[in-house]
């Protein structure tokens, strides 16, 4: 599948506030990689959006996403978005996002959520006027991307898609992150990206 989407101006600045401002009024948690917290891959902590916000979130990123991958897709039943927030630090190392078995068997006691789906959106809740460093990066072919605020990114959670944040050098960087299961295939599948 083709990949990754960059859309700009997809978040409203009023949905973004509520989404920021939930996360400040909450209590994060530290994000775990395969299902344990390491601060030297990943350094990032994380609250569950609110069923409400959840909803106007899926709305804008559903017609999007179908669009430029030729699909119906859908949300995945019972499984969350999270805010994600990156302070000062390592960003999160080059991975893909496949859920594996030792990341399902530790979230038996971890209390992490297992976040899987055939495709990985991205919402950028504030811009790179907010942080240094923090580039959202895919290595094959090579893309590095600090888009504004409001940007949607989907990319297929496939081994494809190698990719990881850069380290972030100052300030904060959120971002929101929803995957979605492929329903039906409408046009058929590309495989060039673009
Ligand atoms: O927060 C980001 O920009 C990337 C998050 C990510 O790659 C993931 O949650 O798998
Ligand atoms: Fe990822």
């Amino acid at each position: 599948m083709r990949g990754p989407l960059v859309v700009e101006n997809v978040l409203p600045e009023q949905l973004r506030d509520d989404l920021l401002s939930y996360f400040r009024s909450t209590e994060s948690l530290p994000r775990s990689y395969q299902g344990v917290v390491d601060q030297s891959q990943r350094n990032c902590a994380f609250v569950e959006v609110p069923a409400e916000l959840a909803d106007v979130v899926l709305k804008l990123v559903a017609d999007r996403v179908d669009e430029y991958f030729g699909i119906e897709s859908a949300p995945i039943d019972g499984q969350p978005q999270l805010i994600y927030r990156y302070g000062i630090g390592v960003g999160f190392v080059t991975h893909h996002d496949e859920v594996t078995e030792v990341e399902l068997e530790r979230a038996e006691s971890n209390g992490q959520p297992v976040i899987g789906g055939d495709l990985t959106t991205l919402l950028f809740l504030n811009g790179p006027d907010a942080y240094e460093g923090g580039a959202l990066y895919f290595e094959q072919p090579p893309l590095e991307l600090r888009p504004p605020q409001g940007t949607l990114v989907a990319f297929p959670a496939t081994r494809d898609f190698m990719h990881g944040v850069k380290q972030i050098d100052r300030g904060e960087r959120f971002s929101l992150l929803a995957r979605r299961s492929v329903v039906r295939v409408v046009a058929p599948l590309q495989t060039v990206r673009g």
